[in-house]
């Protein structure tokens, strides 16, 4: 409970708590005990049996009911007298916008995703109120203050970015697992399932014919009347038989390395197809999720299968896909919470690995890998939710001197396993506190409007239904509620390449995007160039006057729960990251000052051989701001002052 003293503004605070996972249940509980009487909470799930371990508001009998509103139900049983509004819904839906942000005291993040906490940041700022904010995975996790006008907000720090591995390195040499998952899932998977128009080293590789001009796609192209098993059959030879014979060719490449064996499905499942499949009928169930495993009757998620195993793994995910999922086919992305994706990457990255003499995995390491998870650790949770309601009455008191962004360590550094550590000023910069113009370097002739729109103003930028704005011309805006013969032009606007605008964009011009939801907005200044790095600047554009990210290391980043989420950051993101060295300004330091050496890691095991990076989302999301602690880094200069009596 609050201290006397600060009771009263607690009990008169209204405060928005955004995310009821892993963090937020803690957080409710601990607000409603310490005497707060006004929640909000927004959040946009239902509950699943994989929250339960440590989301304990929640029991068996709530799954599949909203989170916000179950945690509500909840805590009113033990705290009857006070008032909690359930949102069950999306925090970037219009609903949640200035007006509605302007009415809490404070707002409480306990999200997951860098997409929503970089809105709600947004939001903070153009509603001015203070925003505590907040992370975990594993052991680790940080609460951070951002106050407008006293403190950075949550932007200013750029984020780590996901470790990032060589294209060759996933394509050509995969010496770890992790480089099979990632062929499995970046490569194979999203040129099986995915958009086909997406670039895709598979593309490079993919011809039985040893001229160049032959269609490359052909392999992967299922025929009208092809049967989905000869279908699976055909792409498995393709991918583990005759692509690996192809790169056996290349006798400089195996010099010093140990050569990989082609695999063919006739000499793995040689003698076993008939009688395989009278088993796999016998296991069929009726099951609604479609799932290999199911059908196939391997019931252990923890055991390593066989290549046979795994080979007919591959082809009845690989089946199952065409007959039962088919319209998803050409939009998935691969989802660590679908089955069937699950087993078809770890069947695909354990016959690849088995090739290259690399040990297979369970499916459940697969998994774990394949989707950053990072076990949650409950207690972490709880640490975090107190120096959260530690802040957030700082925050009401406004008592800025004692503002402290706490990091919870899994080693103690100098005793201590919590370091506090004084808020920074704002960048100056930030585009998004700082209103700092950008520049942007394109090839005008090249670059397409809509690319631009993706590419940078809504991956690299953030925003959520951007405007594009050149002078006075409206060149772009998204809404349900435009003209039809808007909506056309602007449908013709973003396929065409700048220059051929009809308001073209040229060098020097200064382009306006603004997000009315967010209020942000920010100028954009247009610098023709040429030419572009193809392995560093692989979007043919240059973002500038921001600090871009840090790559993250292995491990590292929190999250709030079990998984760090893929947030994929582009290689010249990871490839113009700046060296930060360990500096501390007086008892202030920066976030990126205590990270571990932050210079680009290069995992290039390709002899010098120059390689694209290509992102692993097997790391972080780059979605919280917590980076490697390094025990050294703490040694220098004074030791943090401590806020937490
Ligand atoms: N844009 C958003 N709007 C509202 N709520 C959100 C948004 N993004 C994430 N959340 C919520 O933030 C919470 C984060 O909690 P947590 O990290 O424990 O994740 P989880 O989804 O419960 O667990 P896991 O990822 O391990 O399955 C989730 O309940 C999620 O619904
Ligand atoms: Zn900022």
């Amino acid at each position: 409970m609050a201290s006397e003293q600060q009771l009263p503004v607690v009990k008169g605070a209204r405060v928005l708590m955004v995310g009821a996972g892993g963090i937020g249940c803690e957080l409710l509980k601990t607000l409603a005990l310490s005497g707060f009487e006004d929640i909000h909470i927004v959040d946009m799930d239902t509950i699943e049996v994989s929250n339960l371990n440590r989301q304990f508001l929640f029991r068996q009998h709530h799954v599949g009911q909203s989170k916000a509103k179950v945690a509500r139900d909840a805590v009113l049983k033990f705290r009857p007298h006070i008032s909690i509004t359930p949102h069950h819904a999306n925090v970037k839906s219009p609903e949640f916008n200035v007006d509605f942000f302007k009415q809490f005291n404070v707002v409480l993040n306990g999200l997951d995703n860098l997409d929503a906490r970089r809105h709600v940041n947004r939001l903070c700022l153009a509603a001015e109120v203070p925003l505590v904010e907040s992370g975990t995975t594993g052991f680790l996790g940080q609460v951070t203050v951002h106050v407008k006008g006293k403190t950075e907000c949550y932007e200013c720090q750029p984020k780590p970015a996901p470790k990032t591995y060589p294209v060759c390195t996933i394509t050509s040499t995969p010496s770890k697992f992790v480089h099979c998952i990632v062929w499995a899932k970046e490569l194979l998977f999203a040129k099986l399932f995915g958009d086909k128009n997406q670039d895709n080293d598979l593309n490079a590789r993919s011809s039985h014919s040893d001229s160049s001009t032959d269609p490359i796609e052909d392999i992967f192209e299922r025929r009208l009347d092809e049967d989905p098993e000869q279908y699976g059959r055909k792409i498995y030879d393709h991918v583990f038989g005759y692509n690996i014979e192809s790169a056996l060719a290349n006798k400089e490449t195996w010099k010093n390395r140990n050569m990989p064996k082609p695999i063919y499905s006739r000499d793995v499942l040689l003698n076993s197809s008939s009688q395989q499949n009278g088993v796999f009928n016998d296991f069929r169930t009726d099951s609604s999720v479609v799932s290999a495993m199911t059908s196939l009757g391997l019931k252990n998620s923890q055991e390593i299968w066989s290549l046979v195993d795994n080979t007919r793994v591959f082809l009845e995910s690989l089946k199952l896909f065409m007959e039962k999922r088919e319209k998803d086919i050409g939009n998935l992305v691969f989802d660590k919470d679908d089955q069937l994706a699950v087993e078809f990457v770890t069947a695909a990255a354990n016959i690849r690995a088995s090739s290259f003499g690399i040990p297979p995995h369970s499916l459940f390491e697969a998994k774990g890998i394949a989707g950053n998870i990072v076990h949650a650790v409950a207690t972490t949770n709880a640490i975090i939710a107190g120096l959260i309601v530690i802040e957030a009455i700082k925050v009401l008191q406004n008592d800025a001197r004692n503002y402290r962004m706490t990091y919870c360590v899994e080693h103690p550094l100098r005793k201590m396993l919590l370091m506090p550590v004084e808020p920074f000023e704002r960048s100056k910069s930030c585009y998004v506190c700082s209103e700092t113009a950008l520049l942007l370097e394109v090839n005008i002739h090249k670059t397409k409007l809509k690319d631009f729109i993706e590419k940078i103003v809504k991956r690299k930028l953030g925003m959520n239904c951007p405007m594009v704005m050149q002078g006075s011309t409206l060149i772009y805006e998204e809404g349900d509620d435009l003209e039809d013969d808007v909506a056309g032009s602007y449908a013709l606007n973003v396929e065409k390449v700048f220059a051929q605008l009809p308001a073209p964009i040229t060098s020097g011009t200064i382009l306006m995007v603004e997000d009315l939801q967010q209020e942000l907005s920010c100028n954009i200044n247009v610098k023709h160039r040429d030419v572009f790095d193809e392995e560093k600047e692989h979007d043919q554009m240059v973002l500038t006057g921001w600090t871009p990210a840090p790559p993250a290391e292995d491990g590292v980043g929190a999250t709030n729960g079990g998984e760090a989420a893929a947030d994929v950051r582009e290689p010249d993101e990871v490839a113009t990251a700046p060296e930060r060295s360990a500096v501390v300004v007086g008892n202030k330091r920066k976030l990126s000052e205590i990270s571990a050496d932050s210079s680009v890691q290069r995992e290039n095991e390709n002899d010098g051989v120059s390689c694209k990076e290509m992102p692993a989302e097997v790391v972080d999301d780059g979605e919280d701001d917590l980076v490697m602690l390094d025990d050294g880094a703490w040694e220098v200069g004074k030791k943090p002052r401590s806020s937490l009596q």
